[in-house]
């Protein structure tokens, strides 16, 4: 059991150096269609790993640029007509073409719109990759759930004490969407199936700067364009982990935003296996 435990392991870390190394060499093109509150954030978090935003949204050019990218990211924070519109078209593209996709489910806990509309959207076209927080993930499943605005309730946080029960409706959500889940909190869990990723990196300053998940959204589209969906997932929540402890030690959010993408940029595959805190349940 420990030796096919330590023999995962090292496989995972040998997986997670050739994501990042390809990303760095390929630079690829991600779409990103995410709300205005954190876009500049999402562009450089793209850029920092090593790959190239494009943020179209209008409806009438959205096609046209998805069919060209690598990857597909979809946010539904501040929604508006036009980018229901646009993302919805985008993810038709990119589920037919075969290019790897990720839905944020920002505010699906609070807004029956945007539930409706990410159900319609899971449905027709659906992505790679799903992640929210554990209320927007509950929400989803039309599960009681306690959302704060756009943030997780605390009677829905994911703790030691309700982990076994919050990954079984992880892996049934996974079953049913056949995507890999990203359930973000002080507890981060990656789900694919029966495969279960734990990553206890991060930080409460991660909490106190908006948009945090949107560019952790944006990251895990430039990794999964390299095909890789659970590792790529696996990667860019210990990389937004690590660069949030690794940037903490600042007098607040502002120079935290300037620290944390700096550390995006620079943090290494070898930095990122040593400080991971992964464990692997499947
Ligand atoms: N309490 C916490 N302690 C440590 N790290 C945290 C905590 N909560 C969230 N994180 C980390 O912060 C990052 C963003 O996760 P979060 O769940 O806050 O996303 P979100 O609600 O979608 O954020 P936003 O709406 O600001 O984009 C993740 O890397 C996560 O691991
Ligand atoms: C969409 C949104 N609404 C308030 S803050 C924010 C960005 C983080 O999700």
């Amino acid at each position: 059991m420990i030796h096919q435990r330590f023999t995962q392991e090292i496989a995972i870390q040998k997986r997670l150096k050739e994501i990042k190394d390809k990303v760095n060499k390929e630079k690829p093109l991600v779409h990103c269609l995410t709300n205005t509150i954190s876009i500049n954030d999402c562009a450089n978090a793209v850029l920092a790993l090593g790959g190239k935003p494009i943020m179209a949204e209008h409806p009438r050019e959205v096609k046209e640029v998805t069919v060209t990218a690598n990857a597909l990211a979809l946010n539904l924070g501040n929604i508006t007509d036009s980018r229901m519109e646009a993302m919805l078209l985008s993810a038709k593209v990119a589920y037919e073409k075969g290019i790897p996709s990720i839905i944020d489910l920002v505010g699906v806990g609070c807004s029956k719109l945007r539930r409706e509309y990410a159900k319609e959207l899971i449905k027709k076209a659906p992505p790679s990759v799903i992640k929210g927080n554990m209320s927007e993930l509950k929400a989803l499943y039309e599960l009681p759930s306690h959302a704060q605005g756009i943030d997780v309730g605390k009677e829905d946080e994911v703790r030691e004490d309700n982990l076994e029960e919050n990954t079984a409706l992880l892996r049934q959500l996974s079953k049913a969407t056949k995507a890999v889940i990203v359930a973000t909190g002080a507890i981060d869990l990656i789900v694919y199936e029966e495969q279960v990723y734990r990553i206890d990196n991060g930080c409460e300053m991660l909490t106190k700067l908006t948009g945090t998940g949107c560019m952790l959204n944006v990251m895990i589209a430039t990794l999964i364009s390299t095909g890789k969906y659970v590792e790529g997932a696996v990667l860019g929540t210990l990389m937004m982990g690590i660069a949030g402890e690794r940037s903490q030690e600042t007098k607040g959010n502002g120079s935290f935003r300037v620290a944390l993408l700096d550390q995006l940029c620079t943090l290494t595959a070898e930095e990122i296996i040593e400080e991971s805190k992964l464990t692997i349940y499947a």
